[in-house]
């Protein structure tokens, strides 16, 4: 899936979201800065960090799928996008999931007793039926997807 985002220019852009804090459901999300606008932040430790746009590099975050698969082990990336009051900035997205009859969940191998399943498995159109009708929001979809272990 692909998706282009148009961000104008906005006169008072401390008080908007350009795109509102959330991490990708895909596997990996490869994202094309275009115009060059400073816009895109991550959270790392609790902190929002800008990413520099770069002319002609890609940034590949790791989206909710490859965190559910990897069972933990790589964890996707929560991200938002300001707006400025000087320019219109554009990005575009593309999105890597695996096909919509695929199942997924944390990989068999990394399964052991010591490291149990954290995350549910489902069957990948279903996983975007219900992200689709949920709120955009933080990592709810991740946290969806979370199994409670009684300990
Ligand atoms: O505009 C950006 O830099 C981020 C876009 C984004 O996070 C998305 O399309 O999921
Ligand atoms: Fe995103």
């Amino acid at each position: 899936m692909m998706r282009m985002n148009y961000y104008p220019p906005c006169p008072e852009p401390e008080k908007v979201n350009g795109l509102t804090n959330h991490s990708d459901p895909s596997a990996l999300t490869i994202l094309l800065q275009l115009n060059e606008q400073h816009g895109l932040q991550i959270r790392k430790d609790g902190m929002w960090v800008p990413v520099k746009p770069l002319p002609n590099a890609f940034i590949v975050n790791v989206g909710d799928i490859l965190e559910i698969i990897t069972n933990g082990t790589y964890r996707s990336v929560e991200h938002r996008a300001t707006v400025n009051c000087e320019k219109e900035r554009l990005s575009f997205a593309t999105f890597y999931s695996p096909r919509e009859d695929a199942v997924i969940g944390p990989s068999p191998p990394l399964i052991t007793d010591q490291t149990p399943p954290q995350f549910k498995s489902i069957r990948v159109h279903q996983y975007f039926k219900d992200f689709f009708a949920r709120k955009l929001e933080g990592k709810s979809n991740r946290d969806n997807m979370k199994i409670e272990h009684p300990n």
